[in-house]
């Protein structure tokens, strides 16, 4: 039992909330043994501020009255009014005790969720990309392209997990290949440079796919991430074709630099909406090579498993998980917690 970290204690029902850029998901856990009553799944473009979709899509539902809510969203967890990165919903605690009815409220972030679901959930909801066995102890790295491109680490320390947040995916990728120098001028920019996420999130796919037609004086005629995904699982369409494969290559890439950053022998574990829908594009070798292709670390690289997590969700489960015994994880709160 870890020392650490043992004075959270939460009030029970508790609302379990996971919010990313396009999608909440959440679920009210009545007690420390219940199974999570799972919402349907939220559209946060379909509600101006969260406070909405939870007053209508949750409570409004149900006759159980959460006192406590931990939410993990997908953007830094700073100060009383808390921004999502990829939405304009805006977590202000103090909306939370007055109109909603809560008395105690812990944000997290989302990836944070995530890497707690890595503890939470057991090998039935993982897929294995290629080779390496994992050490039980060793540190992990999460990241999923969805929405955005979360990342976080999970480290073993003082008898108990503790998930690192960050903010990893905006961490800047060059190109490689003389392919990737081709292609890079015709990738969208963000204040003249291009981050991970620029690449590796459902309209990272669509930027590169119409750099690549651009690249090549194509018409893009594809415009959704899940068309993209589509036609090149199929084989339709050559520059789909050829945008998961930069897609996957470049999330080997990152996933291969987190994993050092991290010394993650434990494992490193593919998550968000995206992973689990391109699982034999990330089977066929291309993912891993760029994974491994870590000179002069390849070998060390070689021995450590990668994950596709396929539970559809996750992050809930490793909210779950903390909800109902926040002791046993390293889940710093300070700063992080308010109460009516
Ligand atoms: N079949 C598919 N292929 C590729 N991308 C897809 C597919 N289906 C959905 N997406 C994309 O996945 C993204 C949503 O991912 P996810 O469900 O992880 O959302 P989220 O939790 O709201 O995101 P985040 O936590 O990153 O902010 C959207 O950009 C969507 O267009």
């Amino acid at each position: 039992m870890a020392q650490l970290f043992e004075d959270t204690v939460l009030k029970f029902p508790v609302l379990i909330g996971d919010i990313g850029g396009t999608n909440a998901r959440f679920a009210i856990l009545t007690g420390p043994h219940a199974d999570p009553k799972e919402f349907p799944i939220v559209q946060t473009a379909d509600f101006a501020t969260i406070d909405d979709a939870i007053q209508t899509s949750i409570l409004d539902r149900t006759s159980l009255r959460p006192m406590s809510a931990v939410l993990a969203v997908a953007g830094p967890v700073e100060g009383d009014e808390i921004r999502l990165t990829n939405c304009p919903w805006v977590v202000r605690p103090k909306t939370f005790f007055g109109e909603l009815g809560f008395s105690e409220l812990i944000v997290l972030n989302d990836f944070e969720a995530q890497a707690l679901a890595v503890v939470a959930l057991g090998e039935p909801h993982m897929e294995k990309i290629g080779g390496g066995t994992g050490e039980a102890l060793a540190s992990r790295v999460v990241l999923g392209p969805g929405t955005g491109l979360g990342v976080a680490g999970l480290v073993h320390a003082v008898h108990t997990w503790i998930p690192v947040p960050g903010e990893g995916g905006h961490m800047d990728i060059g190109p490689r290949t003389e392919r990737d120098y081709a292609v890079w001028p015709h990738i969208e920019q963000i204040e003249g440079r291009v981050s991970g996420e620029q690449l590796l999130s459902g309209r990272g796919l669509v930027n590169l796919y119409r750099a690549i037609a651009r690249t090549d004086g194509k018409e893009a005629v594809l415009t959704t991430p899940a068309e993209v995904t589509a036609h090149a699982l199929d084989k339709s369409d050559a520059i789909a074709v050829e945008a998961v494969e930069m897609f996957v290559t470049a999330l080997g890439r990152t996933a291969g630099d987190l994993a050092l950053v991290f010394m993650s022998k434990g494992g490193v574990f593919l998550t968000g909406g995206i992973a689990q829908k391109i699982i034999p594009a990330l089977k066929t070798g291309a993912f891993r090579r760029a994974f491994e292709d870590k000179a002069p670390h390849s070998h060390l690289l070689s021995t450590m498993p990668v994950y596709v997590i396929t539970h559809p969700l996750a992050a809930l489960a490793g909210l779950a998980a903390f909800a109902r015994t926040p002791a046993l994880f390293g889940v710093e709160t300070h700063g992080r917690s308010w109460s009516a």
